[in-house]
């Protein structure tokens, strides 16, 4: 695996909708994973989206754990969501600091959904369900905005 290029903010990639993962199992897609993971580790991100790699596909990467830029973040094992799909999100909203690896030295408060669900494929081409709150569900929330075009900025109030 490599750490490859991040995009910034003003790339075009960044404000197009990416498109859908065809077939998980192709040795592109899992290098772009495994590529994802370590470019992801090298920035010390908690989330990462394929678009930020320069890659148009509805990929993100959740991998919440305390480091220097987020000391409070849970600790969880990184996943891969590939064309992950918000279910239900709560009525229940929160604000939280919010940064972004292709908005450098911005922070921000957002309002997310508190709580919510969502569907996607695993790297092995399951289908699963799950359920998150908090700081994760409010990184899901800001890596599938990622696959629509939009960027915390967006969505201050
Ligand atoms: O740029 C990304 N992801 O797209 N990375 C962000 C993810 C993030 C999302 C929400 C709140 C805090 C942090 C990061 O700073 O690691
Ligand atoms: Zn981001």
């Amino acid at each position: 695996p490599r750490i490859l290029p991040i995009a910034a903010a003003d790339e075009p990639i960044l404000h197009q909708p990416a498109h859908a993962v065809a077939d998980v199992s192709t040795p592109a897609i899992q290098r772009l994973l495994d590529d994802m993971l370590v470019t992801l580790q090298a920035a010390n991100g908690v989330g990462i989206a394929a678009p930020q790699v320069f890659a148009p596909l509805r990929i993100i990467i959740v991998a919440s754990r305390p480091n220097p830029r987020y000391p409070d973040a849970p600790l969880m094992s990184p996943i891969a969501m590939l064309n992950p799909e918000i279910l239900w999100q709560s009525d229940t909203t929160c604000s939280g600091w919010e940064g972004c690896l292709s908005v450098p030295d911005t922070r921000a408060q957002v309002k997310r959904a508190e709580r919510l669900r969502i569907s996607y494929l695993t790297r092995t081409g399951e289908r699963v369900e799950a359920t998150y709150s908090g700081f994760v569900a409010r990184i899901i929330q800001h890596e599938c905005d990622h696959l629509d075009g939009i960027l915390f900025p967006e969505r201050l109030e």
